[in-house]
């Protein structure tokens, strides 16, 4: 499929969004199972490509693991394959071999790893041989170009014989990530300590647990913006809890903002129509994913706003700065960087009746324009995309009642 057409639609009755589950949390679960000693209970994990990817990897053990385009996967498998004293090679798509690694082989290397660049310096392909012995334990890694080295270092430890003393240096990005990691890992067992910039993970075993994997926040972000967007309506997104280990719940405080009230229910939140109050700046540092669904909104509903935080996306599936100045522009809407890292969301002041986004082989970049459809017909590039971490996105459009056409 190659081209999406999404029909214009402004109103929305009550609509139900049997939410896909989160890869993040299916990640780091499914790399906590393969080091633990004992039979996990594991349930509702992703139906996400990333997550897939990830199950047949580690079941079929090939001698390349071919991540393609999942960060998570491709970090999280180096540090399994280096623990478990495999010979892998590590690659991916093209883009995957532009993402940096060099951080992560260097706190493996530090702590007696083997891994080559099979290519270029600091980047995929790698050529892992393992770890014969564990030479020290401290490790410092900087944390503000990704928090997924420091998750893969995390879920390691317990299993090398020295555990580790990770020290976080500068600025830490992602945190909520990084805490994700640990509360998992605690539910399998493992005790940690976590004092000023340093986490102390002793050697141990990961004791046999149950974990169901929750809904996915950052999947949600894309229904509460069609809401903000939209004249009227709600919408019922099942699973999701108030209390979760993903950052991405920082959407219901945003888009409280924005014009969607959430209500907790039982088995899910509804999502209601309010007055804006106005969000005038957001720090995006710690859930970056959520950048392009909010600017997207912002550029839509009207709201002038600034942002920042923005630092890693750059480095993601595509550079999503670049992307999201492009595709903005198609309906006059703006991202202007006013100061170095600091962005104005400048709101769209005449649409055209026809948009066409481009999606950059980015995920979010097709999910976070789809609530462009209240205000005019949109045509999506290469809608697969959205396969990453949420395949079907377009069915549940159409549980929306939206119309889409593929040519
Ligand atoms: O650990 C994780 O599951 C993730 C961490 C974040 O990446 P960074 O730590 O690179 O910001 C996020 O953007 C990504 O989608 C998933
Ligand atoms: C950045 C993302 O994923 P990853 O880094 O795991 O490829 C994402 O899902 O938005």
């Amino acid at each position: 499929m190659e081209l999406l057409h999404l029909s214009q639609k402004s109103a929305f009755d009550t609509v139900n969004i049997p939410l896909p589950s989160s890869k993040s949390e299916s990640n780091r679960v499914l790399i906590i199972d393969a080091l633990t000693d004992g039979k996990n209970q594991i349930s509702n994990l992703a139906e996400a490509r990333d997550t897939q990817t990830m199950i047949r990897l580690l079941q079929t053990n090939p001698p390349v693991f071919d991540v393609l385009d999942a960060g998570t996967t491709m970090r999280f498998l180096t540090a399994f394959a280096t623990v478990t004293n495999q010979n892998k090679v590590m690659t991916g798509t093209p883009r995957m071999c532009e993402r940096p690694i060099g951080i992560l082989v260097d706190a493996l290397r530090s702590i007696g790893g083997e891994i080559h660049y099979l290519n270029k310096e600091g980047y995929p392909p790698l050529a892992i041989h393992g770890l014969n012995q564990q030479s020290q334990k401290q490790v410092k890694i900087r944390g503000d170009v990704s928090s997924q080295y420091i998750s893969a270092m995390l879920m390691i430890a317990p299993a090398l014989p020295l555990g580790l003393e990770i020290e976080l240096q500068g600025k830490v990005g992602s945190q909520t990530y990084i805490e994700m990691t640990l509360q998992l890992m605690r539910n399998f067992g493992i005790h940690y300590t976590w004092e000023e910039n340093i986490i102390s993970v002793p050697p141990q075993t990961y004791q046999a647990s149950s974990f169901t994997v929750e809904s996915d926040w950052s999947g949600a972000s894309y229904w509460f913006s069609l809401l903000a967007c939209a004249d009227s309506g709600q919408i019922f997104l099942k699973g999701l809890k108030e209390d979760s280990l993903q950052g991405d719940a920082a959407i219901v405080e945003i888009m409280d903002r924005l014009g969607v009230k959430s209500n907790y229910k039982e088995d899910g939140i509804l999502l209601q129509k309010k007055a804006v109050s106005g969000l005038e700046k957001w720090d995006f540092t710690h859930c970056p994913d959520l950048a392009q669904t909010v600017a997207v909104t912002c550029a839509i509903i009207g709201q002038n706003s600034i942002f920042t935080g923005l630092e890693s996306l750059r480095i993601k599936e595509t550079d999503r700065i670049f992307a999201l100045q492009q595709e903005l522009s198609k309906f006059n809407a703006q991202l202007k960087e006013i100061e170095p890292d600091v962005f104005q969301v400048i709101p769209s002041v005449t649409m055209p009746n026809e948009v066409k986004i481009h999606t950059y082989d980015d995920h979010r970049m097709a999910m976070a324009f789809m609530p462009l459809l209240t205000k005019t017909k949109v045509i999506i590039e290469d809608p697969d995309v959205v396969n990453k971490s949420y395949p079907s996105f377009w069915k549940h459009c159409q549980l929306a009642d939206i119309s889409t056409q593929e040519s």
